[in-house]
């Protein structure tokens, strides 16, 4: 199965390594895609991967994760890949869960951690 266009990747502080070698391990895939990302997650992978259409909005604290929701409410982003950082706490967390809602709400994939994202760019 393809993957869908348009993808919102984005990645915790301590998850950003795992996300620039995800990005590159899939380089070929993701080049199909139209890529949105938070700010710093975003330059990450355009750095790794310069080929990619990487869209960088703001950084998550700063309001990057409402932003994808919002992109996701209005249909313009069709997966998520989250690496979530579980065991720091975060001054913006409620926007992080206002985010993974409204993944749920509209039904799109959404991968929180590396097993799971693995799976959905391989079309599992
Ligand atoms: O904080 C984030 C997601 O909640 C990620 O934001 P950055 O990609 O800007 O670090």
């Amino acid at each position: 199965m393809p993957l869908p266009k348009t993808i919102a990747l984005i990645a915790h502080d301590e998850k950003k390594d795992e996300m620039a070698e995800f990005a590159r391990r899939n380089e070929a895939a993701l080049m199909a895609c139209r890529i949105f990302a938070t700010g710093t997650t975003g330059g990450r992978v355009q750095a790794a991967c310069p080929e990619l259409d990487v869209t960088p909005l703001k950084s998550g604290p700063l309001g990057g994760d409402q932003q994808i929701g919002a992109l996701i409410a209005t249909g313009e982003v069709d997966m998520l890949i989250f690496f979530v950082d579980p065991l720091t706490a975060m001054p913006h967390d409620v926007d992080v869960k206002a985010l993974m809602r409204l993944a749920i709400v509209y039904d799109i994939p959404m991968a929180l951690n590396l097993a799971t994202a693995e799976l959905l760019v391989a079309g599992g």
